[in-house]
């Protein structure tokens, strides 16, 4: 098995001041359901008739952004010695995690139940339920620690979460020209209008392999875990990202699904783009081919390899991998 560690590009990363971190006092998720603002309804044939075509890309980039541009690959994230508690609690849960990220790249956390995987995923994007108590976060060279969540957004990052919630009373359509209107707005570009939204989002069904009546149902709500999975992955398509954090987007998905998920991912990255993906499973893996595989346990990184890592944990359980 190879074993690297988990520094990956050749150059060298921009100093990380370690500023005072800031205590998110309310989730500012750039989802803010509270600011959303009535937008007039469409009728399906409208909808239709302004359907774009979308050609999907499928081919899963196996390889790192070095491999794809012929440069060398451009530092996106450096996580350095990264602890967090419960905010509430104070329990201490991240204990030191590393990782670096380049652009390009796939990245894929694997570990035990309850190893901290989600944590670290949910500080990243500045989750208000924990509280960084030490190292550093630089996202495309600024202190990401320092950001709120609606700037972490802006600034690139996206999660898609575990268990993505219901959101009763708003339609699908409403809620994704909300939130990319407000990306927009941040980004001092004109917001889009429900028939320009419409003409923009109608390909990414296409992608995501979602029928148009998805638009009008309530946000997640009587959605199967497959549908909600593919509902995230259209909220990437519509926002874009150039790092998305997946947490187990293949839990609950049929085969099928779990294909047009991935073939969609693969769809969505570029060679500036990058991944990290949080599963236990080989199978998205051989979808989604990663660049580096992670072994988390009790709140840090304790291997870092390829996907042979996966290949033995699949056959030999974490006891192959425990920390030495
Ligand atoms: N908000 C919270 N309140 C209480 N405990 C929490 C909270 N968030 C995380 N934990 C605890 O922290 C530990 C790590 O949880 P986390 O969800 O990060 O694990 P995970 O590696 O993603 O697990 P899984 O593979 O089961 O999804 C668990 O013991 C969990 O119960």
């Amino acid at each position: 098995m190879a074993l690297l560690n988990s520094s990956c590009c050749s150059t060298p990363p921009p100093p990380s001041s370690l500023l005072p971190f800031r205590k998110f006092t309310s989730n500012s998720l750039l989802l803010r359901v509270s600011a959303l603002r009535p937008l007039r309804r469409h009728s399906a044939q409208n909808r239709l008739s302004l359907r774009l075509k979308a050609s999907i890309a499928v081919e899963s980039p196996a390889i790192s952004g070095s491999d794809r541009g012929g440069d060398s690959p451009k530092l996106l994230l450096e996580v350095k010695d990264l602890s967090a508690v419960i905010a509430e609690s104070k329990q201490p849960i991240l204990k030191g995690v590393n990782l670096t990220v380049c652009e390009g790249e796939i990245h894929a956390i694997m570990g035990k139940n309850g190893s901290g995987k989600s944590t670290f995923a949910k500080v990243l994007v500045g989750h208000p339920d924990y509280e960084v108590t030490g190292g550093s976060v630089v996202f495309k060279g600024e202190n990401l620690l320092e950001m709120d969540p609606e700037e972490r957004s802006v600034a690139g990052l996206f999660m898609s979460f575990q268990s993505p919630v219901e959101i009763p009373g708003v339609s699908n359509i409403d809620f994704l020209n909300m939130a990319y209107n407000a990306r927009r707005r941040k980004l001092g570009l004109p917001e889009l209008g429900p028939i320009e939204f419409y003409g923009y989002i109608s390909p990414k069904l296409d992608i995501v392999n979602m029928k148009i009546e998805f638009l009008n149902r309530n946000v997640n709500e009587g959605f199967s875990g497959g549908e909600r999975k593919r509902n995230e992955i259209l909220q990437l398509a519509v926002l874009g990202a150039d790092f998305a954090i997946l947490d187990e987007i293949d839990s609950g998905l049929d085969v099928d699904a779990l294909r047009d998920v991935a073939k969609a991912v693969n769809g969505l990255l570029t060679p500036k783009k990058s991944v990290l993906m949080i599963t236990h499973y080989l199978r998205l893996l051989e979808f989604i081919k990663p660049t580096y595989i992670h072994v988390m346990e009790d709140g840090s990184i304790i291997r870092t390899g390829d996907i042979s890592i996966a290949k033995v944990l699949e056959k030999e359980g974490y006891k192959a991998i425990a920390a030495a």
